[in-house]
């Protein structure tokens, strides 16, 4: 029988506030059994552009990433989000080893290439290094990821942190039963987004198009469902959508998707 994974992604929203965060790695802390922590941190990156006078721009929910901009979110990403969640999570007795996706060859990408847009330094994926990760697992760590891919020829490429969560899934679904779990600041997908009690408990492909169709699904929640569908279809088991509270055994809050 394959060992179990939780894979949780955490979102900008809760990174930026610091005690929403505290909350969270608390949470995450006490999850058992083998786990890895993906965080994004696209607030946090585009307020320090913006303090440097560097203006984000998004499209689709992605960031056109020129050089300047690589720099910044190294520094975010890789530098101050991650390694301040590996010291937390130490403080927590949790032996987490915080990596991007060059560190241990993780997650080989290519820059997207310029179709109608040119998004600049942006890696879409194409494998994850099981073995190695599989490695840190079984040795007791817990893999934390930031958003960053690297290219094999000395080029780190940003990559949204849901596709990374997603991507991990599929690669260690062959080795593990993996749930992959989208922690963000609402409890799960809403039929109404300003009313927290709307959620919709389960999702199936049938479903998921009513939903499109209607339009509940709108913003950042379309890449978000994308990267969880597609995760379905390519053999991960289970896939949760929440707010932080449905890493708790006891909390039926949170939407399930199935296919
Ligand atoms: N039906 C919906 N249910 C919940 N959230 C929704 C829905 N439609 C759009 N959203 C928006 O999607 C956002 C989550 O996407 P995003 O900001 O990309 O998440 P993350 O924090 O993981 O980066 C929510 O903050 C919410 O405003
Ligand atoms: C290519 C691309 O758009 N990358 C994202 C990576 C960070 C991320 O995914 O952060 P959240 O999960 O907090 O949104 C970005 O730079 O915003």
């Amino acid at each position: 029988m394959k060992e179990k994974l939780s894979i949780v992604k955490i979102g900008g929203n809760v990174i930026e506030n610091t005690r929403e965060l505290e909350k969270f790695l608390t949470l995450f802390s006490e999850l058992e059994g083998m786990k890895i922590l993906v965080h994004g941190g696209g607030k946090l990156a585009t307020q320090l552009a913006s303090k440097l006078g560097i203006e984000s721009k998004m499209v689709g929910g992605r960031r056109i990433t020129d050089a300047e901009t690589l720099d910044i979110i190294t520094m975010v990403y890789a530098g101050l989000t991650n390694k301040n969640i590996v010291a937390q999570l130490q403080s927590r007795g949790c032996n987490a080893i915080g990596l991007s996706g060059a560190d241990g060859n993780s997650i080989r990408a290519h820059k997207r290439p310029v179709k109608d847009i040119d998004f600049g330094f942006v890696g879409d994926i194409d494998g994850v290094n099981t073995k190695i990760i599989s490695k840190l697992l079984t040795s007791g760590l817990i893999p934390v990821f930031c958003a960053m891919s690297h290219d094999g020829q000395g080029q780190l490429l940003n990559t949204n942190a849901d596709t990374i969560a997603s991507e991990l899934a599929i690669g260690l679904g062959d080795t593990f039963a993996t749930t992959l779990y989208y922690c963000f600041e609402k409890p799960g997908v809403l039929l109404n987004v300003f009313d927290d009690t709307s959620v919709v408990k389960e999702i199936d492909t049938k479903k998921y198009k009513q939903l499109l169709t209607e339009g509940v699904i709108a913003d950042g929640m379309l890449p978000k469902l994308e990267n969880c569908f597609h995760a379905l279809n390519n053999k991960v088991e289970t896939v949760c959508l929440g707010n932080m509270y449905m890493l708790e055994s006891n909390n039926p809050f949170f939407t399930t998707l199935t296919l």
